[in-house]
């Protein structure tokens, strides 16, 4: 199965456990695999066929703006669930990473891969 990919989208949200994160906005990085058929919109030429990765980067920061979770687990996947319910793709696989957050580590976070049902 073909993929479309958004690497390194950075995103400023409120999240943490602790009470000093529930006090300031840290920058997310989100990484997603899409599954999508592309011989389609490579066959048209046409956006209108493609999975347009900008709609679904600017869904992602329009929700992952506004959230405030505490665990990273609970954010990647509500974006996965957002992924596959507004979008055509078969299966997403989300990495999304806290830079900064353990010392001594580039960034921590979780993986998520999730499939439509079906
Ligand atoms: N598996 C997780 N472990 C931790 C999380 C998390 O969201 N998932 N969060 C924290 C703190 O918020 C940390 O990021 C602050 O440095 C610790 N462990």
């Amino acid at each position: 199965m073909d993929r479309v990919f958004i690497e390194g989208l950075e995103i400023d949200a409120l999240i943490g456990i602790y009470d000093w994160e529930r006090r300031i906005r840290q920058t997310l990085v989100f990484d997603l695999e899409m599954g999508f058929d592309n011989r389609v919109p490579a066959a048209s030429d046409d956006i209108a066929d493609t999975l347009n990765y900008k709609a679904v980067s600017k869904r992602l920061i329009a929700y992952v703006s506004q959230s405030e979770f505490g665990l990273v687990e609970t954010l990647a996947e509500r974006c996965a669930e957002i992924v596959l319910s507004e979008f055509a793709v078969s299966h997403v696989r989300l990495k999304l990473s806290k830079p900064g957050a353990v010392r001594g580590a580039k960034a921590v976070g979780v993986i998520v891969e999730r499939a439509r049902a079906g």
